[in-house]
């Protein structure tokens, strides 16, 4: 069954507004977790705009289900990950300057890089996912990287303006996956998902997993926390479904 990784870096960012304790990103992550999320998702930043070494330490220590860490691929973020030994690493691209993650990462340009970097998470037991953009080349230099898995960037699909930008965006995604399956790795998918969108990807055969923060924050100001996270769960599940 398709899996929902619940991300909650926009809840630290609500804290972070304030430098409150409130609200918590712990609570908000076992919440989540009660109301059917199937892992955890939290982006240590290196500037920690949102998600703070503290709540990963604390989070891997309570979370029933997976934390899936994204992080960059540097050496302060790998000796943090060898250090708290997250169940799954997601290596994503970042630049202070964005907004948001706005690109998928080039596995292919520095594949050496990102190969130890697989290699060092690894051994040490984490499962490596690379966060990477609808391409066949990045797909293949994900494989020779030695990731098991990929997370398909689906900004541009999210943020497409038109109806046929949107169809042409879904059709490389699918491609993708289905790329990716024919390698040999597990594909995921996320960024910018939302109820209104998220059909269109829970609807492509063989994804495994939906990483989805902002938009599941963003109702639950309306609905509550947990009927947001169940609802998106629904909406996916009902989609894979067919
Ligand atoms: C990699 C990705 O698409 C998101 O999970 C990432 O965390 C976005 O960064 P912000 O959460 O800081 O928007
Ligand atoms: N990797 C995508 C993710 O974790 C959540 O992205 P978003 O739903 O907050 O855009």
């Amino acid at each position: 069954m398709i899996k929902l990784g619940v991300n909650i870096d926009h809840i630290a960012t609500l804290r972070q507004a304030r430098g409150t304790p409130y609200p918590s990103p712990v609570q908000a992550a076992l919440m989540a977790e009660t109301a059917g999320a199937d892992s955890i998702t939290l982006h240590l930043r290196e500037d920690r705009r949102h998600i703070q070494d503290a709540d990963v330490r604390i989070l891997r220590q309570c979370l029933q289900t997976r934390m899936n860490l994204e992080m960059a691929v540097t050496e302060e973020m790998i000796a943090i990950a060898l250090d708290v030994k997250p169940q799954d690493v997601c290596l994503v691209p970042e630049r202070r300057q964005e907004l948001t993650t706005e690109g998928g990462l080039d596995v292919a340009g520095q594949l050496e890089r990102i190969k130890d970097a697989c290699a060092r998470l690894g051994a040490a037991g984490i499962r490596v996912s690379l966060f990477i953009d609808a391409d066949t080349e990045q797909l293949e230099a994900a494989r020779a990287a030695g990731a098991p898995v990929v997370e398909i960037h689906t900004g541009r699909f999210a943020d497409a303006r038109t109806e046929v930008e949107a169809a042409s965006e879904l059709a490389r995604i699918r491609s993708a996956v289905a790329y990716g399956l024919k390698l040999g790795l597990q594909v995921n998918a996320g960024h910018g998902l939302h109820y209104h969108n998220v059909h269109e990807i829970a609807g492509i055969p063989g994804v495994a997993e939906l990483n989805i923060g902002h938009a599941i924050v963003a109702q639950a100001l309306f609905v509550g926390w947990e009927q947001a996270v169940a609802e998106m769960k629904r909406l996916m599940v009902e989609a894979a479904a067919g």
